[in-house]
């Protein structure tokens, strides 16, 4: 799919920061070129300062400067390497620097990309992932990707180009000891990253562990009260119990194993690195390897350690950034919602209809079957059925959240699929039975964030919604904030705050969908009898399982396990026995 997100991707994205790349590769050649001969300056010393052996150093010195005691030439060579240091260390922070914005600049395109993809994906496939999955794909998966791009366009070349270098010199000096060390350092450090590798999955088993143990314990402390209610407490604790065991044998196999080879993989390091010492005081002994050079070469082998660390680091980066591009992906393959081009106008009211319309969540049931209803406009109907019979599926369908999988759905008898699906939301409004709220003040809720709405048409709604008396006694009014999905309000003022957010929605169709259930029936009485010259002129359809609610619609339709089995007024209903008798009997009892 051409959607998706390759490394061809992330290279295009990186080649957009042309400029940044090039003065980063630039600079990290200089820095390179300064910090290579670090290592060599002050061993080269012992040469040409101790063992009297004046060289490259001692007569640049002298005719730079002129000459002078050990002491001189030490100090001056120190300063030097010192004040090299320093500039290698300035050029380092450039780099990071310019390399840093390149990795933010294309994981940001990353984020766009995935955020703008999923604003108009379908819920029913936006479903499939869940937003927990999603989540971590937009946060972990895509910081994964930064860290390989950091590494990828700065550590990788730069090591590279180190090595290469750093080869030239060790060869230079002396190329038995220097391919020596070559070839040996590499080796040593692959052997670690294998048993870091393993350490690794010891390290996966211990946190694998502790999430196990965290979610039970979090789950068993929630519902404490009702673990003892149900005199469950030997059953949910053994259960703990059991899981704070996989954390202890986990977390001791991790523990000892990883300080273990922690030291056994230094061991061989050293061991390697006495080796090569020993072979350096051979070479000094039977060939014309100085003493200074030597101390250069013992240097290097701790000079290339990093770079060596990064190329093999990169391996492992790559596999973690293909795994995370895999996840990352799956967003982008979720079918985005398609919308047509006719607008449904605010101005004129509008029919709906379904014609044989299907529906499912999954391949597992058809949720909703054979559906074939009209609604004319300014209809008051009403929605019955059992408990998953689908009506609030059908009011999703109807409010266009849900891609149906058959039949037809129009709107002013315009097929769906040639309608805007915004101009469909904006004359429809849902008022659910558990409004969810955003963790913000009162007025962002009822306003959904439209600041032209001024508090004197708010407090109009809430008036209207029999809720403006409980917000006159907030100490914040309007400014409240409601706390996450709003915790801090009870249900019944949740549903009344929808209310009025419907209010100054304005919609054509207004879908109840349990909306008051919260409520005693006086408060509902008098919403209603308020919200009667706001509905008259508007579609209703009310979903609900009391009968003073459903019984004065124009048209009742009765949903049975996702088929519509009834449909008539209540006088017409009252008259057959069937599931609208069975209804009304089950209010009776
Ligand atoms: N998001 C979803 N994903 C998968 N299945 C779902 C989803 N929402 C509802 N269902 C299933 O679809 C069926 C119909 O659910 P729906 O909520 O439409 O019923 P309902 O008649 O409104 O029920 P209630 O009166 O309890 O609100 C149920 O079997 C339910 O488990």
């Amino acid at each position: 799919m051409n959607n998706q997100i390759t490394f061809k991707y992330l290279w295009t994205l990186l080649l957009n920061k042309k400029k940044h790349l090039i003065i980063g590769q630039i600079i990290t050649i200089i820095a390179i070129l300064i910090s290579i001969p670090i290592p060599l300056m002050l061993p080269a010393l012992v040469d040409e300062v101790l063992l009297n052996k004046p060289d490259f150093f001692v007569n640049n010195i002298n005719t730079l400067i002129g000459k002078g005691s050990a002491f001189y030439y030490i100090a001056i060579v120190t300063i030097c390497v010192i004040f090299l240091r320093f500039i290698h260390f300035l050029f380092s922070a450039i780099i990071t620097k310019l390399f840093t914005s390149i990795a933010k600049y294309i994981t940001f395109k990353i984020r766009e990309k995935l955020l703008n993809h999923l604003k108009n994906v379908c819920m029913n496939e936006y479903e499939t992932l869940g937003s927990g999955a999603i989540a971590a794909n937009l946060i972990t998966d895509v910081n994964t990707l930064d860290n390989f791009i950091i590494t990828g366009a700065s550590k990788f070349i730069a090591s590279i180009l180190t090595l290469i270098a750093v080869s030239f010199v060790l060869i230079a000096i002396h190329p038995i000891l220097g391919l020596m060390i070559l070839i040996i350092q590499p080796i040593i450090m692959i052997l670690s990253k294998k048993i870091a590798k393993s350490v690794g999955t010891l390290k996966k088993e211990e946190n694998s562990a502790i999430e196990k143990f965290q979610n039970n314990l979090g789950e068993v402390l929630e519902l404490f009260g009702q673990i003892k209610a149900s005199n469950k407490e030997r059953y949910f604790f053994t259960q703990s119990i059991k899981r704070a065991k996989q954390v202890k044998d986990t977390s001791n196999e991790f523990n000892y194993k990883s300080i273990a080879y922690e030291r056994f993989s230094f061991t061989i390091f050293l061991a390697a690195f006495e080796i090569l010492r020993a072979a350096g005081l051979l070479m000094v002994a039977y060939s014309d390897l100085s003493i200074g050079m030597m101390f250069a070469m013992f240097g290097y082998i701790w000079f290339i350690m990093t770079p060596v660390q990064d190329i093999l680091s990169m391996q492992y980066s790559y596999a973690q950034a293909k795994a995370a591009l895999e996840r990352i992906n799956k967003i982008l393959e979720l079918k985005m919602e398609t919308s047509g081009n006719t607008l449904l106008s605010k101005q004129n009211d509008f029919s709906i209809e379904l014609r044989n319309l299907f529906f499912s969540y999954n391949s597992e049931k058809e949720t909703l079957k054979n559906i074939s209803l009209k609604i004319q406009p300014k209809d008051k109907i009403a929605l019955i059925g059992a408990s998953g019979s689908g009506k609030t599926t059908l009011a999703q369908i109807i409010a266009s959240f849900y891609t149906k999988n058959s039949g037809e759905l129009l709107y002013n008898n315009i097929k769906i699929e040639e309608l805007n699906k915004e101009s469909i939301r904006d004359n429809i409004f849902l008022v659910l039975q558990m409004p969810i709220l955003f963790n913000n003040t009162l007025r962002f809720n009822i306003t959904m964030g439209n600041d032209k709405i001024d508090d004197l048409e708010i407090y109009k709604a809430l008036e209207i919604a029999q809720l403006k008396e409980n917000i006159d006694k907030m100490p914040k009014g309007l400014d409240t904030i409601v706390g996450k999905h709003g915790i801090r309000l009870s249900g019944g003022q949740r549903q009344r705050l929808s209310i009025a957010r419907m209010i100054i929605a304005n919609p054509k169709v207004v879908i109840f969908d349990e909306s008051t259930s919260a409520l005693d029936v006086p408060t509902e009485t008098k919403l209603f009898d308020a919200l009667k010259p706001i509905l008259e002129n508007k579609t209703v359809i009310t979903i609900a399982h009391r009968l003073s609610t459903v019984k004065n619609a124009k048209k009742i339709y009765v949903l049975e396990e996702g088929e519509l089995v009834q449909t008539g007024t209540h006088e017409e209903l009252e008259k057959v026995e069937g599931h609208y008798t069975k209804f009304v009997k089950n209010q009776l009892i």
